[in-house]
């Protein structure tokens, strides 16, 4: 579908971002990035403090004009039809600011119209998205008079009321309790197929179980995507074993890659006070070494082996690994590496 099509149409992909720049006089707070999401797809996008996100969340809604590249939501393009994409698009910001003395029903109401949504449309819809946001009995509380959980919940209904193709969420579940990340999460769930959703956040956990491909940028750069299990394997190895062994890691390293050349040594602790390390390593094989690993580790007298256990590597594993790699690439130059 060509980039200046004049109406939305839906074999476009929700968004298309390619060679994405954004520049702050002269500091680069988004750096050529490019992805899709597809139609019905969750998006997870995650990134330290500071690495773009927000800035590339405003650029996708027509709130912030890129530096350069192309960004395009079901086929039109931001930068020459911003108010045709604010259509098109659900979106929480972070922090939604939300009018303090607005009832919530009013506050809908008047959201849905600026929305252009017609009155009688607009009653039954704010209905049904109280019920999904379970705000029935705080439809006619005062928005300054509710929890921060109640809030979020008020920001997701404005966002998903119009039932536009796109929702964008800037960290939706930011200050919330655990049961009420569960509600939030539900409530993204049951879009799952009808919208297509990009959340941003620094809950991990829920990005995983939420999510069906992630996006992680660091300093601007885009630095891995892919589903959950495909970054555990990208980004972690196959498999994760843990060890607690005293030895000379220097001896270690080179054991280990004699039996298993594509075994890496991903992080090694201090020795504590009997000289035993907590050491991890990675191996590209998929089938478990362990039993082998174990006789490998017992019957050389350089090593005494304490314990040994297979890791199932957390999304937080591949976001410590994936940025802190991507920043020691980035700072390369400037920085060698010691
Ligand atoms: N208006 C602005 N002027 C100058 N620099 C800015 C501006 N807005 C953002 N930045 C900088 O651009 C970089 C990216 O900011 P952005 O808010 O997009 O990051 P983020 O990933 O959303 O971070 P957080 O998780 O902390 O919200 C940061 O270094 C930020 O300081």
């Amino acid at each position: 579908m060509s980039a200046d099509a004049t109406q939305p149409d839906s074999l476009s992909p929700a968004i298309e971002v390619q060679n994405l720049v954004k520049s702050y006089a002269g500091f680069l707070a988004v750096n050529n990035v490019s992805f899709t999401v597809r139609r019905g797809e969750i998006l997870g996008f995650l990134g330290p403090n500071g690495a773009g996100k927000s800035t590339t969340m405003r650029i996708l809604t027509g709130y912030l004009p890129a530096t350069s590249g192309v960004a395009r939501v079901c086929g039109v393009p931001v930068a020459t039809r911003p108010e045709e994409v604010k259509r098109l698009i659900g979106y929480m910001p972070e922090n939604n600011p939300l009018p303090e003395d607005m009832r919530v029903s009013e506050y809908l109401y008047y959201r849905g119209r600026l929305k252009e949504l017609g009155r009688r449309k607009l009653s039954s819809r704010i209905n049904e998205v109280m019920e999904l946001c379970d705000l029935g009995r705080e439809r006619h509380r005062i928005i300054g008079k509710l929890s921060k959980g109640f809030r979020q919940r008020v920001g997701i209904a404005e966002a998903i009321l119009a039932e536009p193709p796109v929702i964008i969420m800037d960290e939706p579940t930011i200050g919330l309790d655990p049961h009420q990340i569960q509600l939030v999460r539900d409530l993204i769930d049951s879009l799952r197929g009808n919208m297509s959703v990009i959340i941003s956040s620094h809950i991990l956990p829920e990005i995983e179980v939420t999510c069906d491909r992630v996006l992680i940028i660091n300093q601007g750069r885009i630095v891995t995507m892919g589903t959950p299990a495909e970054l555990r394997r990208d980004i972690i190895g196959h498999s994760v074993y843990k060890l607690e062994i005293a030895c000379d890691v220097e001896q270690l390293g080179p054991a280990l890659t004699v039996f298993e050349p594509s075994i890496k040594i991903s992080e090694t602790s201090a020795p504590d006070a009997d000289g035993f390390r907590i050491i991890y390593i990675t191996t590209g094989r998929d089938e478990p070494i362990g039993e082998s690993l174990l006789q490998l580790l017992r019957s050389d007298d350089r090593f005494r082996l304490r314990g040994l256990s297979r890791e199932n590597p957390t999304l937080e594993d591949v976001f410590l690994v994936a940025t802190r790699r991507s920043r020691d690439i980035i700072d390369a130059p400037k920085k060698p590496r010691r």
